[in-house]
């Protein structure tokens, strides 16, 4: 049958499109047939679905990098402790262990995951599994299926037991065709790393299971993000982390990225937050499924300038990394957030000059800061 009489055809068994502009999962799933993987007809009947007044019962994958402990202690204090479960690969340290809930769960064994949906009744997912854009170029075949079959899994169980989905992507989205200053939510997106590529891939993907099944994905772009208690997993903007730890330590940082490299970043409490809030925000304020958020955009040397206002003996050196270096300078430079800042109301706390004492504060150096003062 020729493609296009067939395609009529299935457009002709489905429904009419609701008000939302989404399709139901129901009659595309029992066109595509009835193996395990895909989304059964009934996918609502199997699910414990979030009533809007219950606490929501929240799985983790990939939670023992830079972000996963932060959001789960953050979403434990407002959903309570056993409502949130943090899974990886990885051992956990005796404290995160202890700290709540903590299952292995690997995100390329599909039926792995989709036990620990059924068995928790989980109801919103956080999908931070994945491999960053340093890492991810070192080991493409690896990142290739972490971040890209490793999504279909989550979609997919995400879509059959009716989650509500969050999936970070970054800055890396974009590419050096992108603006640069400022880059805006929609325009060309031609990344050049496999990072980037599978963060665009999730993106679509995302939106097409909202539009196509009704799902409920949620995404954030979110910049580099920098903490104090977390180390970073092997991306381009992990200097501006480390760079707290050496100044601290030991006076000094030498930086891998040249001194005039400017990149969107964030402080972590930001964008935890920023992250309930999208998936708290009513559906009907989401004009888009996939936001920019940002906060502050500095180059190495602008960091570097406000530590030397704390610690005046305070050195950077700079050895440059080819990798890393030709990433950021395909990113953007300053990032365009206003669609969040409209649609559901993000605000940043973090500015340059409050995430440089909170860092210090944090790594212990309040005396050196009395004294610069
Ligand atoms: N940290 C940032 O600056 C930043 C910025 C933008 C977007 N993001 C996104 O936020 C998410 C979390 O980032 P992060 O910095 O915590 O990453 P990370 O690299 O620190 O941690 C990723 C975790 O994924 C786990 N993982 C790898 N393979 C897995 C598998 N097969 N199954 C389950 N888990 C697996 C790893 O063990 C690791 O703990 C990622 O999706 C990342 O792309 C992070
Ligand atoms: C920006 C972000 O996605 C990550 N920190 C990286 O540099 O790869």
């Amino acid at each position: 049958m020729p493609v296009a009489r067939m395609l009529r055809q299935v457009v002709g068994q489905m429904p009419g499109r609701p008000a939302c502009g989404c399709w139901t999962s129901a009659p595309l799933a029992r066109f595509l047939g009835t193996s395990p993987r895909q989304i059964p007809a009934d996918a609502n009947f199997y699910s414990s679905s979030f009533s809007g007044t219950d606490q929501p019962r929240v799985l983790i994958t990939g939670g023992l990098g830079q972000l996963g402990v932060g959001l789960a202690n953050f979403l434990r204090k407002r959903f309570g402790k056993d409502n949130v479960i943090l899974s990886d690969i990885r051992k956990p340290p005796d404290h995160i262990f202890h700290g709540g809930p903590f299952i292995y769960s690997d995100i390329l064994d599909y039926k792995n995951l989709r036990e620990i949906v059924v068995n928790n009744r989980i109801t919103w997912l956080f999908h931070y599994s994945a491999l960053l854009s340093a890492i991810g170029e070192a080991n493409v075949s690896l990142a290739r299926a972490v971040n890209i079959t490793g999504l279909h899994n989550v979609l997919d169980v995400a879509a059959e037991h009716n989650l509500r989905l969050f999936v970070p992507s970054t800055i890396g989205a974009f590419g050096p065709t992108s603006p640069r200053n400022p880059t805006p939510d929609i325009c060309i997106q031609r990344p050049r790393t496999i990072y980037g590529v599978s963060k665009v891939h999730a993106e679509l993907m995302g939106e097409y299971y909202h539009y196509r099944y009704g799902l409920d994905f949620r995404c954030l772009r979110y910049p580099g993000i920098i903490s104090a208690d977390s180390q970073p997993g092997g991306g381009t903007t992990d200097y501006a982390v480390q760079i707290f730890h050496d100044a601290v330590k030991n006076g000094k940082f030498e930086c891998n990225l040249k001194s005039s490299t400017r990149l969107p970043m964030m402080y972590i409490d930001d964008c935890l937050r920023a992250t309930l809030e999208v998936m708290e925000a009513p559906a009907e304020s989401l004009s888009m499924r996939t936001y920019n958020v940002n906060a502050m955009s500095f180059t190495p040397e602008d960091l570097a300038q406000e530590l030397l206002k704390h610690i005046p003996e305070f050195q950077i050196t700079y050895n440059v990394d080819s990798v890393r270096q030709a990433i950021a300078d395909s990113w953007p430079m300053n990032f365009d957030d206003s669609n969040a800042r409209k649609d559901w109301g993000w605000k940043h706390d973090f500015d340059l000059p409050e995430l440089v004492t909170t860092m210090l504060n944090f790594h212990g150096s309040d005396t050196r800061v009395a004294q610069a003062n």
